[in-house]
């Protein structure tokens, strides 16, 4: 069905609860690779044992990657429709909102930005309302813009914007948007560090919540175009930020103010993301490639800004 933009962006906005504890704080870190020990850690380091890790998988010393809030909630205003439970297979999933209606083996995600307000605290309630902040036509493709905001008691926590790619649904007539490209620095990486992304480490990831079976059903990753399961890009874009925060940042949470990407190519679990990181005033650029697939694009215009 075409991609009706008016009748998207003048939908309500979708409010709903949401509430998390430090299990899925704990759960969301090991599904990004916490509690691995990075490659250029001193021979006999263990990150398993490691007083700053140990503050991503242990209760009582839990802090929150600023990142949670991509999985803390599920306040989009699409309804993802499950075919497969009500017996039509992995074929028919969808992704439907008012104006919008779309196969799911369609969508990529295309970007992901973050601002936050505060830290997130492990333990938390919160109302989050989401709206379609924007459709794009790319011609061969559309780009949804999601816009969520979750405050709690005490006052605005987090703003976040998700861009959807969805392939084939271009044509509708509507306005095309930005294209804009961040330039690399023209001087060497500041840090270059290597994080191997587990087999097995999208089946983990899914249980915070995105069960989108392209990232786990090999039937259904061939209807969408590849050979196996794609790794969600929101655990590309966690394992990144960790890897920033402890890096550049001594492993504070707190100073992340802004976290944005584009998804420029997909990973497969097994693979080695190379994160060549930029640090600048108050902010580091980022750029993510993939090593085995002779560094395949895989993060572009990444940025965190910071206290
Ligand atoms: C309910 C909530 C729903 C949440 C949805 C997410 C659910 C998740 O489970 C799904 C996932 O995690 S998928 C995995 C993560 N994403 C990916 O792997 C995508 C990787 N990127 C690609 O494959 C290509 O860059 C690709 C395919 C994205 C684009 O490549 P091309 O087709 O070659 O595009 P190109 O010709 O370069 O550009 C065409 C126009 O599109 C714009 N554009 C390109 N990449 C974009 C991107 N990533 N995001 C937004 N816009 C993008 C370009 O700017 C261009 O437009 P213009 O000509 O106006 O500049």
């Amino acid at each position: 069905m075409p991609i009706d933009a008016d009748k998207a962006l003048s939908a309500e906005p979708r409010s709903t609860e949401i509430a998390w504890d430090p299990k899925d704080v704990q759960l969301y870190h090991l599904g990004i690779g916490a509690g691995t020990t990075p490659p250029e850690w001193p021979a006999g380091s263990s990150a398993a044992t490691d007083p700053g890790e140990l503050r991503y998988t242990l209760e009582s010393r839990l802090h929150t990657l600023p990142s949670f809030a991509t999985v803390a909630g599920s306040g989009s205003p699409f309804t993802q429709r499950n075919r497969e439970a009500e017996g039509g297979g992995a074929t028919a999933g969808g992704l439907s909102a008012p104006g919008i209606e779309v196969d799911l083996a369609a969508v990529l995600h295309g970007g992901q930005s973050i601002t936050l307000h505060r830290p997130i605290p492990v333990h938390g309630t919160a109302t989050q309302t989401t709206r379609i902040a924007a459709v794009y036509d790319k011609g061969k493709a559309a780009v949804i813009v999601l816009r969520s905001e979750a405050a709690d008691a005490d006052g605005p926590l987090w703003t976040s914007d998700t861009r959807i790619f969805v392939k084939g649904e271009g044509g509708f007539g509507g306005e095309r948007g930005p294209s804009h490209r961040l330039e690399l620095p023209d001087r060497a990486p500041d840090h270059t560090l290597l994080r191997p992304v587990r087999e097995d480490q999208a089946l983990l990831y899914r249980l915070s919540g995105d069960r989108n079976p392209l990232h786990a059903d090999p039937e259904f990753a061939a209807l969408a175009g590849f050979d196996r399961p794609i790794l969600h890009g929101l655990c590309s874009y966690g394992i990144t930020l960790k890897a920033l925060v402890d890096t550049l940042l001594n492993g504070e949470v707190a100073r992340v103010r802004t976290y944005s990407t584009r998804f420029a190519g997909v990973v497969f679990p097994g693979e080695t993301l190379r994160v060549r990181a930029w640090r600048q005033r108050g902010r580091i650029q980022a750029a993510v490639t993939a090593v085995e697939r002779e560094d395949a694009p895989v993060l572009a215009d990444t940025v965190v800004e910071h206290h």
